[in-house]
């Protein structure tokens, strides 16, 4: 967990006064070795490194505020918003956290709008903990993970309504595989993404969703959404074919990553109560390999 961010000092643009009021940056950027996000930025040049990395402590900020900050999270969030302002009125910040994502946002030209759009996922979780449809889920990820792959997109220029509209696909699948991971997690958090009506379908109880080893139920369940999930994925990964240079490689570790997830399920049999299904790296490689040489 991050500290309660601590409300940025900004200043017109000046030279920038370190400051020590900010989040730990430092601590944001090791929880991003274990996620999906980082799976191919490590391959990259720095300079596409670093703005993915401020994007990355941007989303973990805000993701953490929504899960876990104590307090009025909608407080919180309402700063997170305020800063955002700050970013797009031509101010410059000097905790580190806001001054990296300030610099990306104009190096790269980003609109406010998928910024704006991870601070509203998170107070969507303030409300909504439990969600009806598949569909609903897929409203969702539009808030929580499709605008984390428009930021992607823009950081390498790479920005069309073509290539947003399968970058949607990836990322849903994305959000929706690390959350068949998290079942028994979030559970626990009283959340349950898996859609209702699926769990009415497959006979799956909420409190079965508490054991410690999934039933026959919960696992055909799992399946299901996993393969449903996988699908997404593949549509979504002809991305990577409209895209060249380190792009690409970004965008076929992004898909790789999730693929390997894929199969981590299924090789715990579906059974994401017992532990967490983690991909193995052998596998991310080899997923990557098929990704980049277009393997659907
Ligand atoms: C261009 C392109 C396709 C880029 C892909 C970018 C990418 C890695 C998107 C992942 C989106 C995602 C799962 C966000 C939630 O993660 P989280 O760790 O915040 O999830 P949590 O809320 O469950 O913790």
């Amino acid at each position: 967990m991050v500290d309660t961010p601590a409300r940025p000092s900004w200043t017109t643009p000046l030279p920038q006064l370190p400051t020590p009021a900010g989040p730990d940056v430092a601590a944001l950027h090791r929880r991003a070795g274990g996620e999906n996000f980082t799976v191919a930025s490590l391959l990259l040049p720095p300079r596409f490194r670093r703005r993915l990395m401020s994007i990355y402590a941007f989303a973990r900020l805000v993701d953490d505020i929504g899960d876990e900050a104590p307090g009025d999270r909608n407080a919180l969030l309402d700063k997170v918003e305020r800063d955002i302002d700050r970013i797009y009125a031509g101010y410059v910040a000097t905790d580190e956290l806001w001054a990296d994502l300030t610099v990306t946002v104009h190096e790269c030209g980003i609109p406010r709008t998928p910024l704006d759009r991870l601070v509203q996922a998170n107070r969507r979780d303030q409300q909504i903990k439990r969600y009806r449809s598949f569909d609903d889920l897929l409203g969702y990820c539009e808030l929580s993970a499709n605008p984390v792959g428009h930021l992607v997109l823009h950081v390498f220029d790479a920005m069309s309504s073509e290539r947003a509209a399968l970058s949607d696909k990836v990322c849903s699948a994305l959000q929706v595989l690390e959350h068949l991971q998290d079942v028994a997690e979030d559970y626990r958090n009283d959340r349950i993404y898996l859609p209702a009506d699926d769990l009415d379908r497959f006979g799956v109880k909420e409190e079965d969703l508490a054991a410690t080893k999934a039933n026959r139920e919960v696992r055909a369940l799992i399946a299901f959404e996993t393969q449903r999930t996988l699908r997404l994925l593949d549509e979504g990964a002809a991305l990577v074919g409209t895209l060249s240079g380190v792009a690409r490689l970004a965008v076929a570790g992004y898909v790789a990553g999730g693929r390997a997830t894929a199969a981590a399920i299924v090789n715990a049999r579906f059974d994401v109560l017992t532990t967490t299904p983690r991909p193995r790296k052998s596998r991310t490689i080899a997923e990557l390999a098929r990704s980049l040489g277009g393997g659907r």
